[in-house]
């Protein structure tokens, strides 16, 4: 997915520019309408005493091989001011260097016809500068092609309006015949006697123009020449363009420098983006993410890869389809029971009668670590009401205990069963997330590792691995062949599995045969949290949709959120750089496969479905491959949220163990490396 993983490293770049210079519309430059994204630094307005650059409206000799083309090719109209761009002084020396060839040239002396030839060279050629530097300031180029004719004077585009100016104060100035302006540069030359050096504004239209790809740190310096913004922004110990993301204090960076850049402002269902047509924005099939679906061999599905990275790395999470279609319904008749307790809870909440019974949030009994928190707590005159439960690792019940007085055994089962259903997907993704970039950075090949026992084979026959090496038959500098690829594939998911096994807190004992150091303790550190989200307090916001949940990451390697009947969980859609409301596109999915409704007998259309979002730990073990998902709950008035996300986090006590996870330290990144050994309790709280 090489080409796919740069993609997202420019956009968060992109992101990470927007505190400090959100002025310029050029950064904005992927917004959809494209005919609107000629301005930037130049005005669209056309006046001779600015400079200004839009696109030509008349063009009525393209060549054909152009009408066509997919490609970014245009035609521009720019205006040129002699005084800003120096054009005085870069003809005079353009004309002085072709005098120099001339008189090589011509050693009797240069032919007096030619005199004018060569001015207008000079004029010409530095008007074709000054448009080369404005265009590329633009994020434009020049698009002559092979043509060379379409290099020579006068070809390049059609001038008009040329007229001198005072090259200190921009004064139009008059010509040697009283004019102001000329149609052309001959006529400037032959009729207001322009000189090298004399400096002229012009216009000059139906340039053959293309789209530059977007070069972010040329357009920073164009920006920012003297790099002041740069250095200001550095003292505050931003993250730049270029930056790498190389400790866990930049990590914390960061993704505070994303959430800071989300616009705050929300809209409702029916204006908030809807996502593209990218992969990434599909729902996904629970099998595929399962083991069983990877190949024959045991390395990741290529399709399944593909997909889950897009949507994690471009889109801020994948929304995943727990029946398949409705081949399975089961899941979803459980997930449905869950809504039902939740429901149950929070209606019992609002009626006064179960907020006594339920302990206020505080650390869980019996467990040292304040991270472990469990109860009820209530935000905002109770437009935020949360109950964070956790399984207890020793005998697989619900905490806050006390939770089964309100809804019932029954409903304190529903919740263990979704929590098990929703850890084993969130332990699927960070599995393929974790193998898809151990594997691309080639953290485990060893060339050489697979020696063919053919005894055809004419290399290394009859050598071992080690003989081969001692004897000189491979040295280091050997490629990898196919099948040392082959195996690091295999080798990456595998690792990747024992990640998800031994790091990750589903809540269970961690399985007798991991032969690692954990000290778990009693109380999963993943919690599992209903809420309740409604925007009916503080009368100001109840005429529109508002944040009640601002924007913020997750410490986690996933957070799940169940798709909730409600539509309210917006991520940051790192690709087109919008809030984004996956709840829709899953509700989107449930009419195209259930367009009359057949299923909601047998459980609501939302209990099929949940939206896993990357989260900070995720970032680190993909290598920064995904970043961690910006997100946040936005309510509208009168239509509350119910919501049950599970935070998946990791192990108490055990570690960090790059080569044991994620393959060759030779090949960990920076991050990766101070992360190793460190305690994941040590790597969670350095993150808060
Ligand atoms: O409830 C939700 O939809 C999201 C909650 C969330 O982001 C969180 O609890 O961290
Ligand atoms: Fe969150």
């Amino acid at each position: 997915f090489a080409p796919m993983t740069s993609v997202p490293a420019l956009q968060r770049i992109e992101g990470r520019i927007r505190p400090f210079c959100s002025t310029t519309k050029i950064l904005n430059s992927n917004d959809d309408d494209d005919d609107e994204d000629n301005s930037g630094m130049f005005d669209e307005t056309e006046n001779m005493e600015g400079n200004w650059m839009k696109k030509s409206t008349s063009i009525d000799f393209m060549p054909s091989e152009m009408q066509n083309s997919k490609d970014d090719s245009t035609y521009m109209d720019v205006g040129i001011n002699g005084k800003t761009f120096g054009i005085g002084g870069l003809s005079r020396r353009m004309h002085e260097a072709m005098m120099v060839v001339a008189t090589k040239q011509f050693p009797s002396g240069i032919p007096e016809e030619l005199g004018d030839v060569y001015l207008l060279y000079s004029m010409d050629a530095s008007a074709k500068e000054a448009v080369k530097v404005a265009m590329d300031s633009n994020g434009y180029a020049l698009n002559l092609g092979d043509d060379e004719s379409m290099q020579d004077e006068g070809a390049w585009g059609q001038i008009e309006s040329v007229s001198f100016v005072d090259s200190e104060t921009g004064d139009v100035i008059k010509g040697e015949d009283g004019s102001t302006s000329y149609e052309s540069f001959t006529d400037a030359i032959a009729k207001g006697g322009w000189e090298p050096g004399d400096g002229f504004s012009f216009v000059v239209r139906e340039i053959p123009s293309r789209k530059k790809a977007m070069d972010l740190e040329a357009l920073l310096k164009a920006l920012d020449p003297d790099g002041t913004l740069w250095d200001e922004a550095k003292d505050k110990g931003m993250l730049l363009p270029g930056d790498d993301i190389g400790s866990l204090k930049e990590l914390a960076t960061d993704c505070e420098q994303r959430v800071n850049s989300a616009p705050r402002e929300a809209n409702d269902e029916f204006n908030v983006y809807r996502g593209g047509t990218s992969m990434g924005y599909n729902v996904i099939q629970r099998s595929s993410l399962l083991k069983a679906s990877r190949n024959p061999d045991g390395s990741e599905n290529q399709k399944t890869l593909l997909h889950v990275m897009d949507s994690l790395a471009n889109h801020g999470c994948i929304i995943v389809d727990l029946t398949d279609e409705d081949k399975s319904p089961e899941v979803a008749e459980t997930m449905s029971g869950m809504w039902g307790a939740t429901g149950s809870f929070f209606k019992q909440i609002g009626e006064g009668d179960a907020a006594s019974t339920i302990p206020a949030m505080g650390p869980a009994e019996g467990v040292g670590s304040s991270h472990a928190m469990v109860g009820y707590a209530s935000f905002k005159d109770g437009d935020n009401q949360f109950l964070e439960t956790r399984i207890s690792r020793t005998d697989g019940s619900l905490l806050p205990k006390e939770t089964s007085s309100v809804i019932g055994e029954e409903g304190v089962k529903s919740m263990v069963d979704a929590f098990n259903i929703m850890s084993e997907v969130g332990k699927d993704i960070v599995r393929i997330a974790t193998a898809a970039s151990s594997d691309e950075a080639g953290a485990f090949v060893t060339v050489g590792s697979v020696v063919s026992q053919d005894e055809d084979s004419p290399s290394i026959a009859g050598l071992s691995f080690e003989e081969a090496t001692v004897s000189g038959v491979m040295d280091e500098d050997t490629q990898p062949s196919d099948d040392d690829i082959a195996r690091a594939s295999i080798l990456a998911s595998e690792a990747a599995t024992l990640l998800t096994e031994e790091i990750m807190d589903d809540g269970k004992p961690l399985s007798e045969s991991a032969n690692i150091e954990h000290d778990e303790g009693q109380v999963s550190m993943s919690p599992h949290r209903i809420c309740r989200y409604s925007n009916e307090k503080g009368s100001k916001r109840k005429a529109k949709p508002s944040e009640i949940f601002g924007a913020h990451t997750d410490t986690t390697f996933v957070t799940i959120v169940p798709a909730a009947a409600v539509s309210g969980l917006e991520v940051y859609d790192e690709d087109s750089l919008q809030w984004y409301r996956p709840e829709l596109n899953a509700r989107k999915h449930a009419k195209s496969v259930d367009p009359k409704g057949e299923m909601d007998a047998k459980f609501p259309w939302h209990s099929r479905y949940l939206i896993v979002m990357p989260g900070e730990l995720l970032q680190i073990t993909s290598r920064n491959n995904i970043p961690a998902a910006v997100h946040r709950v936005v309510a509208a008035p009168e239509t509350p949220r119910l919501s049950a996300p599970v935070l998946l986090r990791a192990r108490p006590g055990t570690k960090m163990d790059v080569e044991r996870y994620m393959g060759s330290l030779d090949k960990a990144d920076s991050l990766l490396l101070e992360t190793n050994d460190m305690k994941m309790e040590d790597i969670h709280s350095s993150l808060q």
